[in-house]
């Protein structure tokens, strides 16, 4: 097929090696991820999907034991696994545990983070400690942590990973409500992954991100109790329900696997319709 570079599969590859690579689309065996934010609610199910997918998993927190307890339910149904302490206010602490990790495991190949917090505070009233809290665990900790995995990936040698929860306030302000600090660190996370994704192409590692509304886990737990916060939360999403943390880790699969390995710089919203609509 003169002038096509990529000739499609059928008829030229062997239909059965076809078949081989399309049924490894999914397949993370022989991969390594770390999953900083693990023992949350989105992380916890992104830790499960990722080892069903057949990766090993390292999940951190500020939390050395509920790290570890969470390992050890991975361990006992099969899956290599190793829980451990990260505090997203220290770029130290960040480091070390990527260092461990890939110590532990002799090689580091996905990034899946998951750490994040809320402080809601109306404009008159943000105060500069909470404004900077915010931004460092939700922004300057995704920066540290990107640094510290990419420079095992980089060694490495084999590509890899890296993928950041973010939200639709990455996108939407939200009326009546006090988020400048979660929006503004949200926002600012899109083009971390963009830049991101362009200073690691170079070394065959993707970078994306991913944007839920609510989601049913601690985070969202003060919204969805409130019956009139409830009814204002669901009145905005176009599918009439929120997010269980299972809609999102599949999204984590996708962006780690080799299905997704021309993916790079994307945010993938998975919002019930929020931003598809007013
Ligand atoms: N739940 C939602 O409605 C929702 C919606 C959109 C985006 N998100 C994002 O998804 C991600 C996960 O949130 P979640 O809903 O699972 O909430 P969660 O509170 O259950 O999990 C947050 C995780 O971040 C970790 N973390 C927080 N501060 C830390 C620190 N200083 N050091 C180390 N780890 C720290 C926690 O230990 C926990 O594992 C966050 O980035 C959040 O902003 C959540
Ligand atoms: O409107 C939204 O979609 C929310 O802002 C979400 O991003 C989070 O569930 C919230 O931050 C939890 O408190």
């Amino acid at each position: 097929m003169a002038g096509n570079d990529n000739p499609p599969g059928h008829g030229i590859t062997p239909r059965i090696a076809f078949a081989q690579e399309l049924s490894g689309l999914f397949d993370l065996a022989g991969k390594v991820a770390y999953v900083p934010g693990g023992y949350g609610g989105i992380g916890e199910a992104i830790a499960w999907a990722l080892a069903l997918a057949g990766a090993k998993v390292a999940v951190s927190g500020r939390d050395a034991a509920r790290a570890q307890a969470l390992a050890a339910e991975l361990q006992a149904a099969g899956h290599e696994a190793l829980g451990l302490a990260m505090d997203a206010h220290s770029v130290p602490s960040i480091r070390d545990s990527a260092d461990a990790v890939a110590a532990h495991f002799g090689q580091l190949d996905i990034l899946a983070n998951c750490v994040g917090m809320q402080r809601e505070e109306a404009l008159l009233e943000v105060t500069e400690e909470a404004f900077d809290e915010v931004m460092q665990v939700n922004l300057k900790s995704a920066m540290f942590l990107a640094q510290a995995v990419a420079r095992h990936q980089i060694a490495g040698g084999r590509g890899g990973a890296q993928v950041h929860l973010s939200s639709v306030r990455s996108q939407l302000g939200l009326r009546g409500r006090g988020y400048s600090a979660y929006c503004a660190s949200k926002g600012a996370l899109t083009l971390l992954i963009r830049q991101h994704a362009s200073e690691l192409a170079p070394h065959g590692i993707t970078v994306n991100g991913i944007a839920p509304t609510v989601v049913r886990t601690e985070m969202a737990r003060h919204w969805l109790e409130n019956p009139e916060t409830r009814a204002q939360v669901l009145g905005r999403i176009p599918l009439g329900r929120v997010a269980d943390p299972k809609d999102v880790a599949g999204a984590a699969v996708f962006f780690t696997s080799p299905a997704a390995s021309f993916v790079t710089g994307q945010v993938l919203y998975i919002d019930g319709g929020i931003t598809a609509s007013q």
